[in-house]
């Protein structure tokens, strides 16, 4: 069993919360796209993309595809990405094909799950504790967006003391 199977069985649906994309992302300061205007099909020349990267400042962009065949030390960068953690800047994500969750916590601690699914574009603030995992399709190829140059250091849960996290607390009231 590959540490995927393992987490999945283990994690996957019943420690967590299910969330729609919009419901959490009025709770937890995420932003969505999900409204169909976008296209993944066309991403390489979507006009809506494009509009959002220039309206939100979005400089660098790449594309990631985690499945155990096309991403190097897969089972290592899973274990990775499913470690609570934060980040000092807003990550950004763009589900062009196959399926994800991403996972936050909620005010009482409890993990909300948010299935990730083609078309689905999230921001997860800076100092948002959160989490990423797939699920039992073990797929998905994600465009990963910043403004500026990229920062992938993830800070690791306990981080309660960075400036960033007091931030994004506040952000909350
Ligand atoms: C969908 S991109 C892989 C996950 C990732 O980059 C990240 O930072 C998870 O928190
Ligand atoms: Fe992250
Ligand atoms: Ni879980």
């Amino acid at each position: 069993m590959t540490w995927v199977t393992e987490n999945l069985h283990k994690h996957s649906l019943f420690d967590c919360l299910q969330k729609s994309l919009s419901s959490a992302s009025t709770w937890y300061n995420l932003q969505t796209s999900q409204d169909g205007t976008l296209d993944a099909d066309i991403y390489e020349s979507d006009p809506e993309l494009e509009k959002i990267c220039k309206d939100q400042g979005y400089t660098y962009m790449d594309i990631i595809t985690i499945n155990k065949d096309a991403l190097p030390n897969y089972e290592e960068k899973l274990k990775m990405f499913f470690e609570e953690h934060l980040h000092m800047d807003d990550e950004i994500r763009y589900i062009l094909d196959g399926r994800a969750y991403f996972d936050v916590r909620d005010k009482e601690d409890r993990w909300i799950r948010i299935a990730m699914s083609k078309g689905d574009l999230i921001t997860l603030p800076s100092g948002i504790y959160h989490r990423f995992t797939l699920d039992e399709t073990n797929y998905t190829k994600a465009m990963r967006l910043f403004v500026g140059e990229p920062v992938w250091k993830a800070y690791n849960r306990p981080a309660d003391d960075l400036e960033i996290r007091k931030k994004y607390l506040d952000s909350l009231h």
